[in-house]
């Protein structure tokens, strides 16, 4: 079943909790923090304060997307602050199986593995067991707002079908450019969760009506009900 995300990084910051509730109550699956750290990526967002904030203000999982040089500092403080499942990039880390570990074992979250559009989807392979969710990036990471990649949608085949042969229940999330017009592709190519700032919290028609809207898209492609 498709899922919905919407990154609060296009939210407008004053009236975060309200936005959240909006989207919770339009039908979103999960609310998407990117934790930026400046070094990582060219961009500083925002940290556990945020997640803490949130948390009594919405029941939906708060997943954490960390775009850093060193996960590892800040993985105990999210979980600390309401975090649900936390991503962390294959770029920064030589061997991910220990943080993995740690992620699912002595945390008991949710682990992700993210991954950059430069990055050969192969890569990912050998990790694909040991994971909850596949993050492929579907821009360069670092800024909201960005053009879907369309080289993306051949990724995110390949990475469907490592999937489907090693770990069927690991989730593929894109994230980056996903509106309307790039939705219905990704998820006919295989993904099943999707990522979505710009496109609900900059959108005309409101957050609530942009994130059923496409919910409704991503359903219709991958062939099911929504
Ligand atoms: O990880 C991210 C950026 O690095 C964001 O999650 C992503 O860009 C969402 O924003 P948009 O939907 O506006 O592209
Ligand atoms: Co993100």
């Amino acid at each position: 079943m498709a899922a919905i995300a919407p990154s609060i990084l296009s939210a407008d910051f004053a009236r975060l909790g309200e936005h959240v509730r909006e989207v919770e109550a339009a039908g979103a699956d999960r609310v998407h923090v990117d934790v930026m750290d400046g070094h990582f990526v060219p961009n500083l967002s925002m940290g556990a304060v945020v997640v803490k904030g949130l948390r009594p203000a919405t029941r939906l999982p708060l997943e954490v997307h960390l775009m850093v040089t060193d996960p590892d500092k800040f993985l105990d403080g999210f979980v600390k602050a309401g975090a649900d499942s936390l991503i962390v990039h294959l770029e920064v880390l030589p061997d991910p199986r220990p943080m993995l570990k740690h992620i699912r074992g002595t945390l008991g979250k949710k682990a992700g593995l993210a991954f950059n559009p430069d990055l050969p989807v192969s890569r990912v392979e050998p990790y694909l067991a040991d994971i909850d969710l596949a993050l492929c990036m579907t821009v360069f990471p670092g800024f909201g707002g960005q053009a879907y990649i369309p080289a993306s949608n051949d990724r995110i085949r390949e990475l469907r079908g490592l999937v489907n042969r090693i770990n069927p229940a690991c989730e593929i999330e894109v994230d980056g450019g996903i509106d309307a017009t790039t939705i219905g592709a990704a998820a006919g190519a295989g993904a099943n969760v999707f990522v979505a700032g710009t496109a609900v919290f900059g959108a005309k028609e409101g957050p609530a009506a942009a994130t059923r809207h496409l919910r409704e898209l991503a359903a219709r492609a991958a062939g099911g009900g929504a």
